[in-house]
C-alpha cells in the first residue's frame, strides 16, 4: 500500500471514539477553534510540500467543521499570496460556530467564497473540505454531483481529514467518494482510512496530531491497533543449547488429488518459518514428489482417519485445510483434527468444511479465511464482509471463540476478547494462488514456537505481508514459494 509509513501512530480509531477524543480536548482547555487553525496550518504546510509552485487552490468547502478546517488553509493560502477560492457546496450563511468563524475569517482575509455550480472551475489544488467524520449514511445532493465532477476533473486532490464519502469506521464507500492523491488526517488514525475501499481513495496518507495532550490521547479507547514491527511480539532468542524437539513439530494436513501443491507450501513456508520439524500428511501420490520438493519434510501417505491419528499424536500444531478438498477424505482427516488438543491452524477448505457442519472447531485454532469464506462462515455474502471487516473479523472471532485472521488488502486479526489488529501492509502483487497457504503454514511455525495464537497470527501476518511488499518492490513476477526466503530474511534481521 502507498501509505502508512512506520512512524504513523499504533491506535486506529472509529468515528465515535475520535469524536470523543476531540471533546476530551476540547474539554481539557484546547478550544475547538484552536483545533482547527492547527489542523488548518498542518493541511497548509502538506500542501506546500506536495505542490509547492502551483500557487493556486480551490477549496470545496461543505457546512460542518471538516469545511471550518478548509475555510482556514484558504485564509492561510490568501495570506501566503497564493490564487485562491472557496466553492461553498450548500449555503454558507448556514454554517455555524466554529465553521461560521473559520468562514468569516477566510472572508476577512479576502478570499472569494462562491456557491458551488457546476460550471464553477475548479483550479489549482483542490482541497477536498466537505465531509470528514460527520458523514451519515448515503453522500447526498448536491455533494455526491460535487464528488463525481471532483473526480472527472483530474485535479490533484488534498483531502481533509478523510477523502469524502468514505466511511471512518468501515472505508466503505457511501454511495461516492473523493479520490485524493494526498491525505491529511487530524489527531487520531480513522480505521476508516485502512480498511475496505479506503486503499484505493486515499492516496498518501499523512497524519497531525495537533499538539494533542499524549495523556489524553493514551486513555481515548481505540478500536484496533495497527501492526507494526515495534509492537509485535517476537520469538525469543534461541539458546544455543537448543533442539529441534523444542521448536514444534508443525503437520500439515492436506492435499487432496490434484491439490498437492497446497499442502506442499503450507509445509514450506513452515519449515523456513522455523518450526523444528515438519510432517505433511497427504494422498499417497503426491509423497514422491513432495520428498524431491522438500527432503526436511517427513511425508506420509494417509488414507483414513485412524492413519491420522497415529500419526498425528507427535505433532505440536497442526495446520489443516490447504488443498483438503471437502470429499470423504477431507473430511474424515478434518474430524481427526477435531479432536486434537493442541493448537491448529484452519485454512481453505478446513473452513468450508466447517461452515457445511461436517465438525466443530476445537479450543486454541487460528482460522484464516478469505472475505468469501468469511461470508460463508457468517452465512452472509462477501459484499456484506467487504462492507466493513472489522466488524466481521471481530464477529468471526466471537461467534467461533477462536483467533481470526480476516486476510485481503489490509487483513485484520481479531480474538474473542475484541482485540482487533490490522495490518497495513502489504502489495497487491500478493494477489495470487499460494499466498494463504504460505500464511497458514507459517502460522503454524511460530505456534510450534511457543507464540500464543493471537501474537503467533499477528506476527505471520506481518512477517507475509513485509515479505510480498520487498519482493513486489523488485518488481518480479511473485510466486508464493518466493515467499518463503524473504519471509526467512525478515526473521533473521528482526532476532539476529
Ligand atoms: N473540534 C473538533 O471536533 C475538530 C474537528 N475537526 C474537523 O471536523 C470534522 C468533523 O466535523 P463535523 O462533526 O462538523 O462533521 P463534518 O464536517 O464531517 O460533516 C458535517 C456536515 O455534513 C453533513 N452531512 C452529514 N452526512 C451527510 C450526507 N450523507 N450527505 C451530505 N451531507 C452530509 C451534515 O449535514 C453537516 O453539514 C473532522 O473530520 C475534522 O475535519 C478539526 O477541525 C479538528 C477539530
Ligand atoms: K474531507
Amino acid at each position: 500500500m502507498p501509505h502508512s509509513p512506520d512512524n504513523l501512530p499504533l491506535a486506529l480509531y472509529n468515528a465515535d471514539q475520535v469524536r470523543a477524543l476531540d471533546a476530551r480536548l476540547i474539554a481539557a482547555g484546547t478550544p475547538g477553534f484552536e483545533l482547527m487553525g492547527r489542523a488548518a496550518h498542518a493541511v497548509w504546510r502538506a500542501l506546500r510540500r506536495r505542490w509547492p509552485d502551483t500557487g493556486v487552490v480551490t477549496v470545496l468547502a461543505g457546512r460542518g467543521n471538516n469545511a471550518g478546517d478548509g475555510y482556514l488553509v484558504a485564509a492561510l493560502a490568501s495570506r501566503a499570496g497564493w490564487q485562491v477560492k472557496v466553492l461553498a457546496v450548500g449555503d454558507s450563511a448556514q454554517l455555524r460556530g466554529d465553521a461560521a468563524r473559520a468562514r468569516d475569517e477566510a472572508q476577512g482575509a479576502g478570499v472569494p467564497i462562491q456557491a458551488w455550480s457546476e460550471c464553477a472551475p475548479l483550479e489549482g489544488v483542490v482541497v477536498d473540505a466537505l465531509l470528514g467524520t460527520g458523514l451519515r449514511g448515503a453522500v447526498r445532493e448536491p455533494y455526491a454531483q460535487v464528488i463525481r465532477l471532483l473526480n472527472a476533473s483530474g485535479a490533484p486532490v488534498l483531502a481533509v481529514d478523510i477523502p469524502s464519502g468514505l466511511c471512518a469506521d468501515s472505508g466503505r464507500v457511501l454511495g461516492v467518494a473523493v479520490r485524493a492523491q494526498l491525505t491529511l488526517t487530524l489527531i487520531g488514525l480513522k480505521i476508516g482510512l485502512f480498511t475496505g475501499a479506503a486503499p484505493d481513495w486515499v492516496g498518501e496518507l499523512q497524519f497531525a496530531d495537533l499538539q494533542a495532550d499524549r495523556q489524553l490521547v493514551a486513555e481515548q479507547d481505540f478500536i484496533a491497533r495497527r501492526l507494526a514491527a515495534g509492537s509485535l511480539a517476537w520469538l525469543p532468542r534461541r539458546p544455543c543449547t537448543v533442539h529441534k524437539g523444542q521448536l514444534g513439530h508443525v503437520l500439515v494436513v492436506g492435499g487432496e488429488r490434484g491439490m498437492a501443491g497446497a499442502a506442499l507450501l503450507a509445509a514450506q513456508s513452515a519449515l523456513r518459518g522455523g518450526a523444528g520439524l515438519v510432517s505433511l500428511a497427504t494422498r499417497g501420490e503426491h509423497l514422491a514428489a513432495a520428498q524431491a520438493r522438500l527432503p526436511e519434510v517427513m511425508g506420509t501417505a494417509v488414507a483414513s482417519a485412524n492413519q491420522l491419528l497415529a500419526l498425528g499424536k507427535a505433532a505440536s500444531v497442526w495446520v489443516v485445510g490447504p488443498g483438503l478438498g471437502q470429499g470423504a477424505w477431507g473430511r474424515s482427516l478434518l474430524s481427526v483434527a477435531a479432536i486434537m488438543p493442541v493448537p491448529q491452524v484452519w485454512d481453505a477448505d478446513a473452513l468450508n468444511l466447517l461452515v457445511a457442519g461436517a465438525v466443530s472447531l476445537p479450543a486454541g485454532c487460528v482460522i484464516t479465511p478469505h472475505p468469501g469464506e468469511a461470508a460463508r462462515l457468517l452465512g452472509v455474502g462477501t459484499a456484506e464482509v467487504q462492507a466493513d471487516r472489522p466488524a466481521a473479523a471481530l464477529e468471526l472471532a466471537r461467534r467461533y471463540r477462536t483467533v481470526c485472521v480476516l486476510k485481503g488488502a489490509g487483513t485484520l486479526v481479531a480474538d474473542p476478547e475484541g482485540d482487533l489488529r490490522l495490518c497495513d501492509r502489504g502489495h497487491p502483487a500478493m494477489a495470487g494462488a499460494g499466498l494463504g497457504d504460505v500464511l497458514a503454514g507459517l502460522i503454524g511455525a511460530l505456534l510450534g514456537q511457543g507464540l500464543a495464537p493471537m501474537a503467533a497470527a499477528s506476527l505471520a501476518v506481518w512477517l507475509h505481508a513485509r515479505a510480498g511488499e520487498v519482493l513486489a518492490g523488485q518488481g518480479y513476477g511473485l510466486a508464493a514459494s518466493d515467499l518463503c526466503a524473504a519471509i526467512r530474511q525478515l526473521m533473521q534481521e528482526q532476532n539476529g
